[in-house]
């Protein structure tokens, strides 16, 4: 049985506890805006109208540190996310919720409860159940794959230092209604930067919006936003699992961060299956959910307390 959008939430919070005003994953972030350049070379793929040549479309998104925690350090090496929202001509949007692993941790709701079940503090001792914990990480290798990714990449010197991927694979429909399967990944026009070990130790715990403010007086933050092309061997369903980085790229556009405008969008929910006319979701299990789950989160950290 798949689990209901407050049991996806509840799993979440019982990891990290429940923060008013906080998103259940992702807690910690900031928004920002901007707008997408068409490179024109998406139109090929897809009608969607902010791929089409010669389009600006408007942007506003939102860096963040995966989890839950709303005060994970930012000089550890966490997981960070890059949304945007395309506000595209005519009333239509696109959400784009990427991680920085090309990898998730599920391939199901279910699979995503049950990871996060046996890191639940046990009430006696404040930690996970060893044996729990053990149990399922060795029958469930695939589920530790995105921990090892982001345990194998030093700490990014800035949020526009490092490629973003959307994990799930998404279907793009261009006017003559053909479908090409394919994955997002945001690579930074900035070249990637980590911070040595030292460095990162040096740096506050609250660093990258600082750090972001003082990038934005000199210009634009920019990401060049790519569609992964599928090979037919691929798999279009497991967000776990990673395609080959020798598939062919198209390059669609480029993302270009202007401002940071604070706390503007945390009263609104960025969901991955909002799509405009061109695009659709794959089979991917953990899509459908996410509508729900996110609205969940939206409820609770507009309902709570001031
Ligand atoms: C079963 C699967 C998943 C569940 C149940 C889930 C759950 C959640 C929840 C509850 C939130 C907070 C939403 C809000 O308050 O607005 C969230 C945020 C987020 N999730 Fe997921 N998630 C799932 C899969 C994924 C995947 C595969 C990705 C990969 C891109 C992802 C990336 C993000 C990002 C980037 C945010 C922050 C959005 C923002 O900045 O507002 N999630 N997730």
């Amino acid at each position: 049985d798949e689990p209901s959008p407050a049991a996806l939430v509840d799993a979440l919070n019982g990891v990290f506890g429940r923060h008013a005003h906080m998103r259940a994953s992702h807690a910690k972030g900031f928004c920002i805006s901007g707008e997408f350049i068409s490179s024109g070379a998406g139109a090929k793929l897809s009608s969607a109208k902010h791929l089409q040549a010669n389009t600006i479309t408007p942007m506003i998104g939102r860096f963040s540190i995966g989890g839950g925690n709303p005060n994970a350090p930012d000089n550890a090496r966490n997981l960070r996310g890059l949304t945007l929202r395309f506000d595209i001509a005519g009333g239509e949007r696109h959400d784009l919720l990427m991680i920085s692993s090309p990898m998730f941790f599920a391939r199901t709701p279910s699979e995503f409860v049950e990871f996060l079940a046996v890191r639940k503090p046990d009430p006696a001792t404040g930690k996970p159940i060893k044996e729990k914990l053990d149990a399922f990480n060795a029958a469930n290798p695939h589920t530790l794959l995105q921990a090892k990714y982001v345990a194998s990449q030093p700490v990014p010197a800035s949020y526009a230092t490092i490629p973003y991927w959307a994990v799930s694979t998404f279907y793009l429909e261009n006017s003559a209604h053909k479908k090409t399967a394919i994955r997002w990944r945001a690579e930074p026009v900035a070249n990637q930067q980590g911070l040595s070990d030292e460095e990162a130790a040096a740096r506050s715990k609250a660093f990258l919006a600082d750090e972001l403010t003082s990038r934005l007086e000199n210009g634009p933050v920019e990401f060049q936003l790519y569609a992964m092309l599928a090979q037919k061997e691929d798999n279009l369903i497991d967000p776990t699992e990673v395609w080959p980085t020798t598939r062919k790229e198209v390059l669609v556009g480029n993302i270009r961060i202007k401002a940071q405008t604070a706390q503007a969008c945390d009263t609104t929910t960025f969901i991955p299956t909002v799509l405009p006319a061109g695009m659709l979701p794959s089979a991917d299990p953990t899509l459908p959910v996410r509508a729900a789950a996110y609205a969940t989160s939206l409820g609770h950290r507009l309902s709570s307390p001031k």
